[in-house]
């Protein structure tokens, strides 16, 4: 079996020369120039940058729910623009996972409910699917909230089942849309804490927008995206 440590050479994601125009009537907005960054297996990067830079749209090109203009993505060794819309669906749901700003968990669901989904739709048998979460939901510090509904959990306690939910497939990587972005400071560190210690753990690799520089600087690698294009910084707390 693969140890988190082993094979951190593998690229898990890349993004080459990603361009991406929006046109609308005569309208048009050249928002990625001429992004490329890559992320190897285990590692943590933090993209920042200004309202409107593009994050939450690369993040999209990058996670397969939107389209790019120019350049090309690989994830977990394949490229997308290669891909059928069937295969490149299976590509995500095997090789990312998703952590929002707005949890997106299912209200009439329990937390356990919640986290085993994605395994439940990969028809993993639900024994081994309700052992996975559950142990997830007790990493996340959840142990005894399994049973409890979004609308029963604070916003802290949402996030961090939105975590385990994220991870529960042990994917390649996490994209995090300022997945902290709801929350006081307090909750959001906590959440950073349990990302990193799971990240170590697993091995997942997690790209995370962020608005918050001192959050960034608690990742392996600080990006900044302007202009278009990705300008690597010096990580150091804010
Ligand atoms: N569907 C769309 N059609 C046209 N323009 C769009 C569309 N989606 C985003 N944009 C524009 O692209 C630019 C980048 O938007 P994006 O949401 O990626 O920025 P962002 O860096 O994530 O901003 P924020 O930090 O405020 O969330 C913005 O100017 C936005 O208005």
């Amino acid at each position: 079996m693969t140890t988190p440590q082993a094979d951190t050479h593998k690229i898990v994601v890349a993004a080459r020369h990603v361009a991406k125009t929006y046109k609308e009537g005569t309208l048009r907005a050249d928002v990625l120039e001429d992004v490329t960054f890559e992320v190897r297996r285990g590692e943590t990067l933090a993209i920042v940058g200004a309202s409107g830079a593009g994050k939450s749209t690369l993040l999209h090109i990058v996670g397969g729910l939107d389209t790019l203009t120019r350049g090309e993505v690989e994830i977990d060794g394949h490229l997308m623009s290669t891909l059928s819309d069937a295969q490149r669906g299976h590509l995500r749901n095997r090789s990312l996972g998703f952590i929002y700003q707005f949890h997106h968990l299912l209200p009439e669901f329990t937390a356990l409910e919640n986290v085993c989904m994605p395994l439940l739709v990969r028809d993993t048998p639900i024994d081994e699917a309700r052992e996975r979460a559950s142990y997830l939901l007790d990493r996340v510090g959840l142990a005894q909230r399994m049973e409890h509904k979004p609308g029963e959990l604070s916003g802290g306690e949402r996030q961090r089942c939105a975590v385990a939910r994220a991870l529960v497939t042990k994917p390649a990587c996490i994209l995090g849309d300022e997945p902290t972005g709801n929350l006081d400071e307090h909750n959001a560190a906590q959440v950073y804490d349990l990302m990193l210690e799971l990240n170590r753990e697993i091995g997942t690799s997690f790209v995370l927008v962020t608005h918050d520089r001192r959050l960034a600087a608690r990742m392996d690698r600080v990006l900044e995206l302007s202009g278009g294009r990705m300008h690597a910084l010096t990580n150091q707390a804010a």
